[in-house]
């Protein structure tokens, strides 16, 4: 059984069927790639995981719970976390505070500016954020200023956020969009190491192939709204179907 069972789902915008009978199963502790050309319907698929669209049919699970009709916080507070394409973070804030924001929110069950006031009398949150920051190699640079970090550094730091929320679920989309290489180099350890450490559940959408094929452990090809093939990388590379759904972008 998967952490994530989506079954049967459909969507359509007006005419336009965006899913159609679409049918995934994220086991635990894996990295799952949904990889499809533009317009497949990836984003779509995610949208419906968070809460942000509703399906016209079908059935979202999470651990045996249905997210459908689950507003977006809510989502979160069961374990789901979304990490998009650029980084969510406070910009004028140093690393450490970020990281505490998400500490005081997990442990209050909201966040208040004023909370960062009486940080130093806060042991228990300032050791979970130095606990965070040496899990993504960031503690040396806990005390710079987030807007001055490199773009895989910011990446860090959101991932540092996410898992002070000990989510169980991590949804990432585009993780290294717009991303000099060094920086995509270094998300991808991070990711790995993430997944090894804490096992947490990851499904990734991306484009950069090279990212899929170094994270992924189960792979879901969408086309026009439908799931066209699943399986396992090294099935993926040069299927068929996959080549065919491709043809006139960036081969697989
Ligand atoms: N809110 C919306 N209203 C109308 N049409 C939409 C909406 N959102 C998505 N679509 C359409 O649904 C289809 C699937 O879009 P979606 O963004 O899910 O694809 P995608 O696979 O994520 O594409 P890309 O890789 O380019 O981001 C597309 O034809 C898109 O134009």
């Amino acid at each position: 059984m998967g952490i994530l069972e989506v079954n049967n789902v459909n969507k359509s915008f007006g005419g336009l069927k965006a899913l159609q009978n679409v049918n995934l199963d994220i086991e635990e502790g894996k990295i799952h790639a949904i990889i499809g050309p533009n317009g497949a319907g990836k984003s779509t698929l995610l949208n419906c995981f968070v809460g942000k669209l509703v399906p016209d049919t079908g059935t979202v699970m999470f651990n045996g719970q249905s997210l459908l009709g689950i507003k977006p916080h809510e989502i979160n507070q069961v374990g789901v976390s979304r990490v998009f394409q650029t980084p969510e973070i406070f910009s004028e804030l140093s690393v450490f505070e970020n990281v505490m924001i998400p500490c005081f929110a997990k442990r209050d069950g909201a966040f208040t500016l004023n909370a960062l006031n009486r940080v130093h009398s806060e042991q228990d949150i300032r050791e979970r954020a130095e606990e965070m920051l040496v899990d993504v190699n960031l503690i040396d640079k806990r005390d710079m200023i987030a807007s001055s970090m490199s773009r895989g550094d910011k990446r860090r730091l959101e991932m540092a956020m996410c898992l002070s929320q000990q989510p169980k679920l991590l949804l990432l989309d585009e993780p290294t969009a717009g991303m000099a290489r060094a920086d995509t180099e270094s998300t991808i350890e991070l990711l790995k190491t993430i997944q090894e450490r804490l096992k947490i559940t990851m499904a990734i959408i991306e484009h950069d192939m090279g990212v899929v094929f170094s994270l992924a452990q189960k792979i879901s090809v969408l086309a026009q709204g439908t799931v066209i093939v699943e399986d396992l990388p090294e099935n993926i590379k040069g299927h068929p179907k996959v080549k065919e759904a491709y043809l006139g972008e960036a081969q697989v």
